[in-house]
């Protein structure tokens, strides 16, 4: 007999689903039933039938800073009743958001029907659901410490970032990913969608390196046929990539700054030369992500291509490597998914 049902929330993107994914783990291993709720349209769609977890895909409106748009406002209100339906039916002893804007309407309905609700909040700055959704929680969990109001910080715990607690080694993974085995790799990572930035700018950058190094390129899945025409020998294209073995792959790795992405550096201690979305375009979510490793000497952030060489060619010294890799061992988020399912057991 179980303990008791919990509905795990969030997703949209893999920065919000996978350590949903990995909580929900540690939460059925402390003995806990669970159910999946996710957003139609979002990247749950494609994983979680394969992930072996009862779910339910319901719609969710993305939330914006400015005015919400006519059809998310829609999706939003759909979502809300969509949620409302599914907690009747299932009647959870607890409902873990892990934030996004999938996981708002299933938490907030938790939280205006007394369901003790726990909100997990990836980046290090709170995203925009998860400002209205901390104050209505029972328990704020942390991927990393962040300055809060005293009424928010009394229900904080840093608990770490959830990652996929998978490593292979160097030479395995790459045969895996049809690398050679033997060569230095560098990764890049543009992130769930890839990045039209990252994408215009490495490839010929990166070329020069080809004579000793391979180079493993996520463009995301839209930008794969244009990008293949990039493709050169030792210069791999791929739309989107096994993350776990592309980390284990790894010697260095150029990436967006989600927080699931820095987090996953740290795990593996690969080091990263992060390159930021635009402060406008998330919020600042992803320069506050790098910040938190960048001043721990943990990784490196790039403010400007004019820049890009100098900071590459310090990458490549296998000392400068070294010094960060130490760091990064510090900030590893390992036993996360656990700690989290602990903060649940807790309310349930
Ligand atoms: C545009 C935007 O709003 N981005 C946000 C989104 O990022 P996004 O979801 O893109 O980024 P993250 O780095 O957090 O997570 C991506 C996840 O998908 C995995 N992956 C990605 C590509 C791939 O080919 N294979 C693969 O497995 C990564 O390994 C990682 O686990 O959520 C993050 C976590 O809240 C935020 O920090 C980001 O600011």
């Amino acid at each position: 007999m179980k303990a008791g049902l919990v509905v795990v929330t969030g997703g949209g993107t893999g920065g919000h689903l996978y350590p949903g994914l990995a909580a929900a783990q540690a939460l059925l291993e402390a003995g806990l039933a669970v159910v999946y709720v996710g957003a139609l349209g979002g990247l749950e769609e494609r994983i979680l039938p394969k992930s072996g977890l009862p779910y339910r895909l319901i719609p969710a409106g993305k939330l914006s800073r400015e005015a919400l748009q006519p059809q998310e406002a829609l999706k939003l209100l759909r979502g809300l009743k969509a949620a409302q339906q599914t907690l009747r039916e299932l009647r959870p002893k607890a409902v873990l958001s892990m934030g996004g804007y999938a996981g708002f309407p299933a938490a907030f309905v938790a939280a205006l029907r007394g369901i003790p609700l726990v909100v997990h909040e990836q980046n290090a700055k709170l995203g925009l659901a998860n400002q209205a959704l901390a104050r209505l929680a029972r328990r704020l969990a942390l991927a990393t410490p962040l300055a809060l109001p005293p009424s928010l910080a009394a229900k904080a715990q840093v608990v770490g970032y959830p990652v996929r607690e998978e490593a292979h080694s160097a030479e395995e993974a790459r045969a895996r990913l049809g690398l050679d085995p033997h060569r230095p790799t560098l990764l890049v990572l543009g992130g769930s969608q890839g990045s039209q930035e990252l994408n215009r700018e490495l490839p010929e950058r990166l070329y020069p390196l080809l004579s000793h190094w391979q180079v493993l390129h996520q463009c995301g899945p839209r930008w794969e046929a244009e990008m293949k025409a990039r493709e050169r020998p030792h210069y791999h294209i791929r739309g989107y990539v096994e993350a776990p073995l592309a980390w284990s792959a790894a010697d260095l790795a150029i990436t967006r700054c989600g927080a699931g992405t820095l987090a996953e550096a740290a795990f593996h201690q690969v080091p990263v030369l992060g390159v930021p979305l635009p402060r406008h375009l998330d919020g600042g979510a992803q320069w506050a992500n790098v910040g938190f490793y960048a001043e721990r000497g943990a990784a490196r952030r790039l403010s400007s291509w004019t820049e890009f060489e100098r900071e590459l060619e310090a990458l490549l010294e296998p000392s400068t490597r070294a010094q960060i890799r130490a760091k990064l061992k510090g900030l590893s988020s390992a036993g996360a998914a656990q700690r989290l399912a602990q903060a649940v057991l807790e309310v349930v």
